[in-house]
């Protein structure tokens, strides 16, 4: 070698030692977690050394500078982190920055007090919204958007797909509940409702159940990622998962962190997996969608592939936020270097080594500068806003056929309506075909007598009613001739218009809603005054049989019709009484009652079904009112025909066929409201039921008392006599009706008529007497037969 190379040699390496010991060496404080909640420590810290490495290489940032950090295990524990930062600051050398921390609470506990040290601090990872608070936390800075920045982006997911009943489940920190009161509020906002909002501290369980138990399908859940294996083992227990359930969680957690072997739950991770499958993350962006080379000189897939190389390709915890890392090393470089051009503009004979813990000015300076930083890292375009924190894009991810996907993008600065941009090449895929709905669809099915059956029981009421208004006709045309007239026309006319009645109830049934329980009334009038009116009639001729044959003492007897008239009204106006103080005073309204219920649709829809009922808040005292009254009248006329079964008088007439309808009323009516209360759920058959025995009741009263008189009546007609029927009157006087309405006048009537209810006394007590000569006699065999043995 020439002695002239060799000089030049020797200039080139005297001058490069005189470079390197020109490099003023400036020293960061680090603090990273290796353990505890989030320990993404190791995947952080490989990030920010390797942006140190790229700045230290640059000629053009912080000339003569070299960035060292010297850092401490936080165990992402606030006290255990601020006694390292206090550790850190009191060993030398002086630090300039402080770069950390991870977790939320470590931050607040460490940028609470570090600015008394007039040291400017910026966390890589921190998201809790409390750290904007920039009273308590001044001169804290962070390239992680606060947690609440992806809340707008959730709203417009939810607007999205309709869901408008939100639950939240968080981890009680600060850094999960300042997110959710966000969201709480955002929803009040849209007129969301918030379904419940659990809180857990180590353990979800109950809050998961109380989840499940409220019926949540949309859950926003806020907690650390061992925490969402917790939970998400819940509600795999509780079988809050699938296609009817939607998770929205938080977007920091590892890709596959439900893969994780975890002792402190008792669900295997292909459980966890299962539970979680279909979860929504929003994060905000930790790289770059564009593949545009930022301040580093470097493309994401740059970063990546040198990050893989530093790490190893180790899959590290908490590595999706290492993008922020490297940028946060940037954002710290370019921070100082401004804060250097700054003082050399200024004409300061200081420099940035000149920095110590006093150094308020030197502070506000750093202070400054750092807000005035601006540049497109990794994770994309980076700047500071008025709370220091960073704006930026909303990633969407899904856990879908196992695998986290980036589903979509939200745009903050977006046009309305198109903030939201799904993607193309991982679209969203739902489970069940359709997006979850917010809430199990209750659908009501009222039931309602079809119009069928109505029909049906309405014709044959109405022929019931028009055979009762041809009787009606009938015996009042008649109404003097003797078959009809011996029956007590009058009273039979009231037991016609009882049926009348009777058959209307059965129109008096709501098709449709009927919020003022018209139909209720109604029915309760038609069937009570129907019913008090025929059955009140039948009683009153049955009791008038009774008391002239149980008249022994042949003292006349007689007991008009007009008296049996005002007898049967009485019980219609007591009934009706009842009837009317109950409508005033606690009116009848028409009430759903739910019969059962089906689920439908795997059980997104349950359909309610429904029967109404008439009721009232005292109807039970009125009911038993009335139904006490007819009960006892329903006894007393069971009684009474009892009784008088065997009276056979022809002047009686038609005493036998009313004993006949008393026993078929009575077990009609029994047989009725049993039907009626058990039938309750039913309201079809129940119809259906209670107009039978109506029609079936009333039909076979009017039948039995009128049919007969009626066959007789066309007997009579056709022989051309009315009385050629001895049955009935005992004799014959050979006349036609005309003829007989003639001679005979009102008065001779009822004296045939004494005469022949006397003969029939007479013939009774003949009968006694020969009854109790029978006795007589055969007591006397007896006692011979005793004597003789
Ligand atoms: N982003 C990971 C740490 C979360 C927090 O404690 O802010």
């Amino acid at each position: 070698m020439m002695i002239s190379q060799r000089l030049t040699i020797c200039v080139i390496v005297v001058f490069g030692l005189l470079e390197v010991q020109s490099v003023t060496d400036l020293y960061l404080l680090g603090l990273f977690p290796m353990e505890g909640a989030w320990y993404g420590g190791r995947s952080l810290l490989a990030s920010v050394q390797m942006g140190l490495d790229h700045i230290n290489g640059r000629s053009d940032i912080l000339p003569g500078y070299r960035l060292n950090i010297m850092w401490n295990d936080t165990k992402c524990n606030p006290g255990h982190g601020t006694n390292v930062m206090y550790e850190l600051l009191y060993s030398a050398p002086t630090k300039i920055m402080i770069i950390g921390a991870a977790c939320s609470a470590v931050s607040q506990a460490t940028s609470q007090a570090s600015h008394n040290w007039n040291i400017v601090q910026i966390s890589y990872a921190s998201v809790s919204p409390a750290l904007s608070d920039k009273t308590r936390f001044p001169k804290f800075f962070r390239v992680s958007a606060p947690d609440v920045t992806v809340n707008p982006s959730r709203i417009e997911i939810m607007k999205q797909f309709n869901w408008n009943r939100i639950a939240t489940i968080h981890q009680s920190l600060e850094l999960f509940s300042a997110v959710t009161t966000d969201l709480v509020a955002r929803l009040k906002d849209e007129n969301m409702t918030l379904v419940t909002s659990e809180i857990f501290s180590n353990d979800p369980s109950l809050q998961v159940e109380s989840l499940k138990n409220q019926d949540a399908r949309i859950i926003v859940g806020g907690f650390y990622q061992d925490m969402a294996r917790k939970v998400f083992c819940e509600a795999y227990k509780n079988d809050l998962y699938g296609p009817r359930y939607q998770w929205i969680v938080v977007g920091w957690w590892d890709d596959e962190w439900w893969s994780i072997e975890d002792d402190s739950i008792t669900c295997t991770p292909e459980e966890v997996a299962t539970a979680a499958e279909g979860y929504i993350a929003t994060g905000i962006v930790y790289l770059n969608p564009v593949q545009e080379a930022g301040i580093g000189g470097i493309t994401p897939d740059d970063f990546l592939e040198e990050y893989g190389i530093r790490t190893n390709h180790e899959v590290l915890f908490g590595a999706v936020m290492a993008p922020q890392g490297y940028d946060a090393a940037w954002a710290v470089a370019l921070g100082l270097h401004d804060t250097m051009e700054q003082l050399a503009a200024s004409g300061s004979s200081k420099g940035l080594e000149d920095f110590d813990y006093h150094d308020s000015e030197l502070t506000e300076m750093v202070f400054e500068s750092m807000k005035r930083v601006s540049f497109t890292g990794v994770r994309g375009a980076l700047s500071f806003n008025d709370n220091f924190d960073p704006v930026g894009m909303v990633q969407i991810d899904r856990k879908q056929g196992g695998v986290k996907q980036k589903v979509g993008f939200y745009h903050p600065d977006g046009e309305s309506g198109n903030k939201l941009q799904w993607s193309s090449s991982s679209p969203l895929v739902w489970e069940g075909g359709s997006p979850p709905k917010d809430a199990t669809q209750s659908i009501d099915s009222p039931q309602r007598v079809s119009l069928a059956v109505y029909g049906t029981m309405c014709t044959l009421s109405a022929i019931g009613i028009i055979v009762a208004i041809v009787f009606l006709i009938i015996n009042s045309i008649y109404r003097n001739v003797r078959i009809i007239k011996m029956s007590s026309p009058l009273l039979n006319n009231l037991i016609l218009l009882g049926c009348i009645f009777s058959y209307a109830a059965v129109f008096m049934q709501a098709l449709q809603p009927d919020p003022e329980a018209l139909f209720c009334r109604l029915n309760a009038f038609s069937l009570t005054i129907g019913f008090s009116m025929a059955f009140g009639a039948l009683f009153s001729k049955t009791w008038r049989v009774h008391a002239i044959f149980t008249n022994v003492q042949l003292k006349k007897k007689v007991v008009k019709d007009s008296q049996l008239i005002i007898m049967t009204m009485g019980l219609v106006l007591i009934n009706s009484i009842i009837l009317i103080v109950w409508m005033v005073v606690d009116p009848l309204y028409e009430e759903a009652h739910e019969s059962k219920s089906e689920e439908k649709d795997g059980g997104d829809t349950i359909v309610h079904y429904q029967h109404f009922i008439c009721d009232s808040e005292k109807k039970i005292y009125f009911l038993v009112t009335l139904y006490g009254i007819q009960g006892l009248l329903l006894i007393f006329g069971c009684f009474l025909a009892w009784e008088t079964r065997k009276v056979k008088i022809p002047v009686l007439n038609d005493s036998q066929n009313i004993g006949i309808c008393i026993y078929n009323v009575v077990v009609l009516s029994v047989i009725g409201v049993t039907l009626t209360m058990v039938l309750e759920a039913q309201p079809e058959l129940q119809y259906a039921f209670t107009s039978c025995f109506i029609i079936l009741g009333t039909s076979m009263t009017q039948g039995i008392i009128f049919v007969p008189k009626l066959l007789k009546l066309r007997q009579s007609r056709k022989a051309g006599s009315e009385d050629t029927e001895d049955e009935y009157t005992g004799r014959n006087n050979g006349g036609t009706r005309t003829e007989v309405t003639a001679i005979e006048d009102k008065k001779a009537i009822e004296l045939r008529e004494e005469l022949n209810v006397t003969k029939a006394k007479l013939s009774a007590m003949e009968k006694m007497v020969k009854d109790l000569k029978n006795e007589k006699i055969k007591e006397n065999i007896i006692t011979e037969e005793g004597s003789t043995a």
